[in-house]
């Protein structure tokens, strides 16, 4: 048993300066571990906040969170540690065989999800007859043109015959779609009894996935978050649902996937019962949760390809009116030249304005805010529900989007500028806090009054001319209203930052970018998922050295769930 090491109180290290990090080093200080252990076990702790599931000891990731690679010999000191296991037995932390430090917790979630997925690839699900599966098929694919439908009906087959299918694809290839014929296709083979279940790790994208399936007529629960769907509780921040108590669903779609964080996910995965067909899907070239892990990326990339492979991607852009295919595709493959090609044609759906300084981020904002009260003019004077449904399209008509949220070319300081100029042309009266024509976000769920962080409302009087919010109805084509001092936490949508806007699509889209090239939090998925909500055209503010370097750095998060399934799914078939 190690005892305290006073000595190493004075030692702290000085880029250790975030107070949650230091807790963390005293904590293990506290707990027996030695200098170089606090050090470390401190660097996990940040590591984990920049979203990796573990801190890399040895090799060319060491200084990923400013440490140096260790030796064999101070490798043998911290595996000595009584806070360490290799796995086999409980204990705060875990160093793995490839020499990554763990809180046990990250371990564990990874182990679970791939022996979860493994289970599922290597259970046999109840099939129905082939000829009836494939009379289910072609009855749900009537209507569209096999020769360009081939690999949803791929997907479709996958769903219906085995436990797990992964779908993944980029914006208009018809992932929704596909997840609809899906239904369709299993309600005829199974009928009325089958309990269908839908879900997604937004309000947001649960609502839009609601508009989307004809519900009513495939009977089918409406789309909720999952962590509604997995039950959990504010209070207690647990999940009612999972291994101890499981899903009551035959078949489960869960949307956005590439948003939920690795303990959410694996709560999901132990929550269904080994008999469903689980569908899970996204787009695996979007960002990553905003907490911890690449689920999604990590998925595809360790099944794609492997025999039998669980995963489908689409690739056919559908949607007629994307002019704008090119640019999602050169965002994808990070070509910055291919993704502004063309971007000094004014009809081109992508155009390039710079934004170096303050000065010019000031005009940027005040042209969009122009073009905002414009858009929004027939819409702010209005009042009852049908005026607020009005404002709140008129407002889903362009969305300005931040990289950042705090600091002078975040979302919180442009949406300040922009509301500023609403408010001038609105004649709003200096000191009122809200306003009629105004829009926010929710930043907070608050499952009393059913609103969720990032839901959009706008701020109109009801009938009797007191100010309300009105939200979309996920359950109906009704919006709801609530008193503006009843709202959950909620910020401006004038703004907002790319992480919050995803789910969630418009027809305009702009994307400032910091001025600042070595900015770490730039990224190729980061410019694509903020591209990839625009279904006309983008304006992209900022600088094209910015955008380059952005597109140049594919964020890549540090764990083990990809290398564990390879390993799993080789064993499996070995
Ligand atoms: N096989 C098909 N034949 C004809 N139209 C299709 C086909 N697949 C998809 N579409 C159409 O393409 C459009 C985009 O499809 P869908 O919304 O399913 O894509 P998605 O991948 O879910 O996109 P996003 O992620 O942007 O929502 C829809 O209008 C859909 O009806």
């Amino acid at each position: 048993m190690s005892r305290f090491d006073f000595a190493a109180l004075n030692r702290l290290p000085a880029d250790l300066s975030d107070p949650f990090e230091q807790a963390v080093w005293r904590w293990t200080l506290a707990h027996g571990g030695d200098a170089l252990l606090a050090e470390r076990v401190a660097r996990t702790a940040r590591a984990e906040a920049a979203g990796d599931s573990c801190l890399a000891l040895t090799g060319a990731q060491a200084s990923r969170h400013g440490g140096t690679a260790l030796d064999s010999q101070q490798l043998q000191q911290l595996r000595r540690s009584s806070l360490i296991s290799d796995g086999g037995h409980i204990a705060p932390l875990v160093i793995d065989a490839r020499q990554r430090l763990y809180f046990w917790r990250n371990w564990r979630h990874e182990q679970r999800i791939s022996e979860q997925i493994v289970q599922a690839l290597s259970t046999a699900a109840d099939q129905a007859a082939s000829e009836s599966l494939e009379a289910a098929l072609q009855q749900a694919f009537a209507d569209s043109d096999p020769a360009l439908d081939s690999l949803q009906r791929k997907a479709v087959r996958q769903a219906l015959s085995r436990r797990l299918l992964i779908l993944t694809g980029g914006p208009g290839t018809g992932k929704t779609r596909t997840v609809g014929r899906l239904i369709e296709a299993a309600r005829r083979l199974h009928g009325e009894t089958l309990q269908i279940h839908v879900a997604a790790p937004t309000g947001k994208a649960a609502q839009r996935l609601n508009m989307l399936f004809d519900r009513d007529a495939n009977n089918v629960t409406a789309a909720q978050t999952v962590h509604r769907l997995l039950g959990f509780d504010p209070d207690t921040q647990r999940f009612r649902h999972g291994r101890e108590l499981p899903l009551k669903t035959d078949l489960l779609i869960v949307d956005e996937v590439s948003m939920l964080d690795l303990g959410t996910l694996r709560t999901l995965l132990e929550a269904v019962p080994p008999s469903t067909h689980l569908v899970l899907m996204g787009d695996a070239e979007q960002l990553q949760s905003v907490t911890t892990g690449s689920v999604l990326d990590d998925i595809v990339q360790a099944l794609e390809g492997i025999p039998d492979s669980p995963v489908v991607r689409l690739q056919h852009g559908f949607r007629s009116e994307h002019g704008l295919l090119p640019v999602f595709i050169a965002a994808q493959q990070g070509d910055a030249k291919a993704l502004t090609r063309g971007a000094d044609d004014l009809f081109a759906p992508i155009s390039l304005r710079s934004c170096a300084d303050l000065t010019q981020r000031d005009q940027r904002l005040h042209d969009w805010a122009l073009q905002l009260i414009d858009q929004l003019s027939g819409a702010v004077t209005g009042q009852g529900e049908q005026d607020a449904a009005r404002l709140l399209q008129a407002w889903q008509q362009q969305q300005l989007l931040c990289v950042l949220n705090e600091g002078p070319f975040g979302a919180s300081e442009a949406a300040l500028r922009i509301e500023a100029r609403l408010r001038e042309a609105w004649r709003v009266l200096p000191g009122t806090a809200s306003f009629a024509g105004q829009a926010i976000m929710v930043r907070r769920n608050d499952y009393a009054r059913g609103l969720f962080n990032g839901d959009l409302g706008v701020l109109l009087p009801d009938t009797s001319s007191r100010l309300r919010a009105w939200f979309a109805d996920p359950m109906s084509s009704r919006l709801r209203s609530f008193a503006t001092g009843d709202l959950p936490e909620h910020a401006s949508a004038c703004a907002l930052t790319v992480h919050k806007s995803q789910g969630s699509e418009f027809p305009r889209v702009a994307l400032l970018l910091p001025p600042d090239a070595e900015s770490r939090v730039l990224s190729r998925q980061l410019v694509y998922t903020a591209l990839t909500r625009a279904r006309q055209r983008v304006e992209i503010w900022g600088d094209e050295a910015v955008l380059g370097a952005a597109l140049a750095r594919r964020s890549s998060r540090l764990g083990g769930l990809r290398d564990l399934l390879v390993q799993r799914c080789a064993a499996l078939r070995g």
